[in-house]
């Protein structure tokens, strides 16, 4: 697993544009050395932030949506179109704007959807999904180019709470009863699937995400510190704003940019 690289950016909204071309030249890049691009998305402010500034910006252009696979960190298991689903947000802030292969979109499945109100029969039907596009040779998930992660101020990346039975979870996809988070029931990618994206980019903005993303970086405690564990097999960056980089271990962050 790598080591996280820390970035800090003046504000929030600084951090959002800079964190979009960041990503359109990690699909560019992918594109050009794969034919195509794999990115998983986060829910929260920050990641549809970053979702419509990559909307906002002249060189998405420089992308072959048709050639990207969009997959989810983790989803609010409520109906399809709920305003608080995570795809819902990603929606409107970006999937909605460019030219994406509907086929090539993996949303997590919806309370209303073929398994009903049955999160554990939906976590296994993402999986499906995934050991499906992974190319069914015994590997779970396919490698993903680049994985996105909101951290909560509880130190939370996709829906694995601290010392909740999912970070234990060995299978690629789990369900989430009772989160300390509203809505309840969750679906979400489980440790092994994070750890096997190329670059797993830890996003977090705001004074209230300081101390979280302290820890997170002070020492790997992943049953207590979920952001703690989430590491990509070749670079791990952390994304932050300043206030956010408050509380930093000694000699953590670099500046980026003013
Ligand atoms: O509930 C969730 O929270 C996290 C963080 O959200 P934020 O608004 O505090 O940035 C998010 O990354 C995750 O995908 C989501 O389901």
């Amino acid at each position: 697993m790598s080591t996280p690289e820390v970035l800090v950016h003046r504000d929030q909204d600084l951090l959002a544009h800079a964190a979009a071309a960041r990503l359109v030249t990690a699909i560019a890049d992918a594109q050009a050395a794969r034919g195509s691009a794999s990115v998983v998305l986060t829910g929260g402010g920050v990641g549809t932030a970053v979702l419509a500034a990559v909307a906002a910006a002249p060189a998405r252009d420089a992308v072959d949506w048709g050639a990207v696979d969009l997959w989810w960190g983790d989803e609010r298991f409520l109906p399809a179109g709920d305003p608080e689903r995570n795809e819902t947000g990603a929606r409107e802030a970006l999937l909605d704007h460019v030219g994406l292969d509907p086929a090539r979109v993996h949303p997590m499945p919806a309370s209303d959807g073929p398994d009903g109100d049955d999160p554990d029969a939906a976590a296994e039907r993402y999986a499906a999904e995934l050991r499906t596009a992974a190319g069914g040779s015994g590997v779970p998930v396919p490698v993903f180019d680049v994985l996105m992660l909101g951290v909560g101020p509880d130190a939370h990346v996709a829906s694995l709470f601290p010392e909740y039975p999912a970070l234990r979870d060995e299978r690629p996809v789990a369900p989430v009863r009772d989160s300390p988070k509203p809505p309840p029931t969750r679906i979400t990618l489980t440790f092994p699937s994070l750890r096997a994206a190329r670059e797993v980019w830890l996003l977090a903005a705001g004074e209230g995400k300081a101390k979280a993303i302290g820890r997170a970086l002070a020492e790997p405690d992943p049953a207590h510190v979920p952001a703690s564990g989430a590491r990509g097999r070749e670079r791990t960056l952390v994304l932050l704003d300043r206030a956010a980089a408050a509380e930093l271990p000694p000699g953590a962050g670099r500046p980026a940019g003013s």
